[in-house]
């Protein structure tokens, strides 16, 4: 089977990074008993600045930076990430080896006083990290007051329970990932909240010369959620969207066909574009193209460059 007897999984050291290396690991060694697969805990600049002058210094890819460096020096074999912190034009020497099952690919309410965004009376303080929640929450939710929230999930949580929001909006398949389903009273339609592109799923990153342990890892891989994610990152990529915008992309995969619903805003949630495209996991990502040109018809291009003005606050893409 394979010459390989040992892989290094580089990962963050938050408890979500952990737990998706640790998900990796198992999954290895479950499909290939012989082989010894260690991690290495990496502290990333995106973990050490916690406040909201993250991606004005940060660009893309401010997570997985140290990963990749130990990729290079062969300290590590693999990195794992959630897909939607993967930039979306990925740049030689490096590869996305795989993409693994997605889990829950939504958005979560979590409010210890309320079930739903609807109940909200009108001022309640709504936190989330991302222009993408944010602006689809204000079209819907004019009445409410958008707040942002920065830090790992359980300190997320913590502001929440301090009382310094009346609810919070993460990602659901974080929370599950961590043992804190039981915290999410409602799950966001995705009608109501369209994903990140890639939300809920994994991504494998490997140098591009690894030709066996690229052959390894696409074993892993899950060929509909792969379908799926090549749409809807191909929205991202065609839009220009690794920067910190509010562009969602969601698809997913019925009887070998794509379903992709993508969508732009504006942080106030005043316009909200949309398109959707459907057709076969072959042609998945000129699917994204086309959706993504849509997209602009209808002046998406104005929006994103609207947000790269320097005197607009930064905000996370997630
Ligand atoms: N933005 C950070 C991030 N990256 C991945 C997840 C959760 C897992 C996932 O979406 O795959 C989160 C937390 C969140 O967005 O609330």
């Amino acid at each position: 089977m394979t010459e390989l007897k040992k892989l290094t999984i580089a990962t963050r050291a938050s408890r979500l990074a952990l737990w998706q290396a640790h998900h990796v690991r198992d999954l290895l060694q479950t499909r290939y008993p012989q082989l010894q697969v260690e991690l290495l805990e990496l502290t990333t600049k995106g973990d050490q600045i916690l406040d909201t002058t993250l991606s004005k210094i940060g660009g893309k890819g401010l997570f997985i930076k140290e990963l990749e460096t130990a990729l290079v020096d062969g300290r590590a074999d693999l990195a794992v990430h959630s897909l939607k912190d993967v930039p979306v034009d990925l740049q030689s020497p490096f590869a996305l080896a795989a993409v693994l099952q997605r889990a829950d690919p939504t958005d979560a309410f979590v409010s210890s006083n309320y079930q739903q965004l609807s109940q909200l009376p009108a001022g309640a303080v709504v936190g989330t990290s991302s222009l993408r929640r944010e602006s689809q929450i204000r079209a819907v939710y004019p009445h409410l007051v958008v707040k942002p929230l920065r830090g790992n999930l359980d300190t997320r949580l913590s502001k929440l329970d301090k009382g310094d929001y009346d609810a919070i909006v993460l990602a659901s398949a974080g929370l599950e990932r961590l043992g804190l389903g039981d915290r999410i009273a409602s799950r966001l339609e995705v009608a109501e909240s369209l994903p990140a592109a890639g939300q809920g799923a994994l991504g494998i990153e490997v140098l591009e010369t690894r030709a066996e342990l690229l052959e390894i890892l696409a074993g892993l891989a899950d060929p509909a959620t792969t379908a799926c994610v090549t749409a809807e990152r191909a929205v991202s990529r065609t839009l220009g969207g690794s920067c910190q915008v509010p562009i969602a992309a969601y698809a997913t995969l019925t009887d070998n066909a794509v379903t992709l619903n993508a969508l732009v805003a504006t942080p106030d949630g005043k316009r909200v574009l949309r398109s959707t495209r459907t057709g076969g996991a072959e042609e998945a990502d000129q699917l994204g193209v086309e959706a993504a040109q849509a997209l602009r018809e209808q002046g998406a291009d104005d929006i994103l460059a609207a947000l790269q003005d320097p005197s607009q606050p930064p905000a996370d893409k997630t």
